[in-house]
């Protein structure tokens, strides 16, 4: 058994541990910053304590477990010297050929094509497919059901978000989120929520 640990004590945590357990992980614990948390389990798992406790671990094996992406990046620069784990869950495919960064997560059922390059602390969650030749930056979440056609662009931040859609050739810049059900088709710019079919800007997007 390889042992690990989670930071984050929610909905999306219990996902994480559970794709840790389903790919042959011991997780030993889990840490969350609100004491509502504390104390409380996942899938058996105990939420210990404060995400300080991380620091104590020093060399720990571990996996960002929080949704929200701008937390996911001030978490990942906060503690340095963690060694974040790549986890993808067994009934999910992802070729050979695909580059995943540190920390990121690939959720059951996901799918991810040749030549693909994921960054760091970035999530493909359940049943969400990503095709060929695309670049994803750090911290990208893409929900569940949504779908990337091949060659397709999103900046760091970006959410694309539940049964979403990019086109061939769709970029999206950094820190925009996508609305639920939402096509991209050519290129959305950084910064901003975007809905609808073809995705347009409805607002700046709040936070980094
Ligand atoms: C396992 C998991 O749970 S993973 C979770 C992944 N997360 C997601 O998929 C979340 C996706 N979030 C959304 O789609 C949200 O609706 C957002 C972020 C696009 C907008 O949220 P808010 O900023 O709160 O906007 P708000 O709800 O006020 O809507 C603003 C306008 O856009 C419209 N709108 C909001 N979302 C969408 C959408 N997905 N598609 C089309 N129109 C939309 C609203 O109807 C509203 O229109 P109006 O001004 O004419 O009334």
């Amino acid at each position: 058994m390889r042992g690990i640990h989670v930071v984050g004590g929610g909905g999306h945590a219990k996902v994480v541990v559970g794709t840790l357990q389903a790919a042959g992980y011991s997780v030993r614990a889990a840490f969350d910053d609100d004491p509502r948390k504390q104390g409380s389990r996942l899938l058996g798992v105990p939420v210990e304590g404060a995400t300080r406790e991380i620091e104590k671990l020093a060399s720990a094996r571990t996996v960002l477990a929080v949704g929200d992406n701008a937390s996911r990046k001030r978490l990942a620069e906060r503690f340095r010297t963690v060694d974040w784990v790549t986890v993808v869950h067994p009934e999910a495919f992802v070729h050979p050929s695909v580059r995943l960064g540190p920390g990121t997560v690939v959720f059951a059922g996901a799918v991810v094509q040749p030549d693909t390059v994921v960054g760091a602390h970035c999530i493909v969650n359940t049943g969400a497919t990503v095709d060929h030749d695309c670049v994803l930056g750090d911290y990208v979440h893409v929900a569940p059901g949504a779908n990337l056609a091949g060659e397709v662009r999103l900046d760091d931040g970006v959410l694309l978000g539940i049964g979403g859609t990019a086109a061939p050739g769709a970029a999206v810049g950094a820190w925009t989120t996508v609305g639920a059900g939402s096509t991209v088709i050519g290129e959305l710019s950084a910064g901003v929520v975007a809905v609808g079919t073809p995705a347009r800007p409805v607002r700046r997007a709040s936070g980094d």
